[in-house]
């Protein structure tokens, strides 16, 4: 049986003056699972998990953390959960070290200092004042504040924001191995590489509902593939087996397609048999960057309509 760690139920989360953000948001994240939230600015991403945390109180359906309602049972929820925040919010003058041993101090069961500071890769940095630091160092500081309590669940918002792509691979592989060591992982991102390398499963919210979710595969396994390439001065496109003839600008060719072992077969197939050369040959399955950008078109111009299934977040 799934455990399920994190539930929510037809979620919603209504502002001061009427303004509801999140607007009936159901799926849930099973134990070690990494789950990502993705969505649009605005989208309700940030709405949705401070509910997840506990912060606020829905003004509809249901949360339930470990079975728990995280609001109402926050003394028992918060302790088992860890949560980095966009803006850390610390002191500035103080160090590290100083840093997260202040946080160590109000934190039940705290990991040393100089363990969190070596798991995030601040170890090094352990005496430079906060102020000092560069953004995607806060942002390793701001997740080092967020394992002190070896949290079972942890909740990552948009943790790799301003880190360089070697800080980013870092946390990523930290991000895995806590997920080996058992520790669900809820996370919004707006890097959707991000999601595609870490998530396990990921939803996607716009203007406060769910417009999809799956595994990053069965995401993009909807979407279709694409091939592009050039052809040689002399072989015009119109010379391109029917089937394949979709887009063509002048002898730029772009073949969108929902089998492209079949189209790229036959492609390679005809570009032997009348000797032409494909020049800057690519071919490539949807990248979740693609599945998101044709969503959020989709949304713009259908007005709001939902175009995708929005069964959202059925346990593995
Ligand atoms: N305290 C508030 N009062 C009124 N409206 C709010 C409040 N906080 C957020 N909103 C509105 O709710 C909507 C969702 O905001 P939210 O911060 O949850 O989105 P998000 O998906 O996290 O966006 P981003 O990616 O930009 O961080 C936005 O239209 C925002 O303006």
């Amino acid at each position: 049986m799934t455990d399920t760690v994190i539930e929510a139920e037809d979620l919603r989360r209504g502002y001061a003056g009427g303004f509801e953000a999140v607007r009936g948001v159901s799926f849930s994240v099973a134990r070690g699972e990494i789950f990502a939230l993705l969505g649009t600015n605005g989208a309700g991403k940030t709405s949705t998990v401070e509910l997840l945390e506990g912060l606020a109180a829905p003004t509809g359906g249901q949360v339930r953390v470990f079975g728990l309602d995280p609001y109402k049972r926050r003394a028992e929820v918060r302790p088992r959960t860890g949560v980095m925040l966009q803006e850390g919010g610390f002191p500035s003058d103080l160090s590290v070290t100083e840093t997260v041993r202040m946080w160590g101090g109000v934190t039940s069961g705290a990991r040393p200092a100089a363990e969190v500071l070596e798991l995030v890769g601040l170890a090094a940095r352990s005496s430079v004042r906060v102020k000092q630091l560069s953004g995607g160092e806060r942002r390793r500081l701001d997740l080092a504040l967020a394992l002190l309590g070896r949290p079972e669940v942890l909740f990552l918002d948009e943790p790799t924001t301003g880190m360089d792509p070697e800080g980013r691979r870092d946390t990523w592989a930290l991000v895995r191995d806590l997920r080996a060591q058992g520790t669900t992982v809820l996370l919004t991102t707006h890097y959707l590489e991000e999601a595609e390398e870490l998530a396990d499963r990921l939803a996607m919210l716009h203007e406060g509902e769910l417009v999809l979710s799956g595994s990053p595969a069965e995401v993009t396994a909807t979407r279709p593939a694409r091939i592009r390439f050039t052809l040689p001065a002399g072989i015009p496109a119109a010379r391109l087996p029917l089937a394949l003839r979709a887009a063509a600008y002048g002898q730029r060719v772009e073949i969108r397609t929902g089998n492209l072992q079949a189209d790229l077969t036959e492609l390679l197939g005809w570009a032997r048999e009348c000797g032409a050369e494909l020049i800057g040959l690519d071919a490539r399955s949807a990248s979740l960057e693609e599945a998101f950008l044709e969503i959020a078109e989709n949304h713009r111009t259908a007005g709001g309509a939902r175009t995708e299934d929005t069964k959202a977040g059925t346990p593995r």
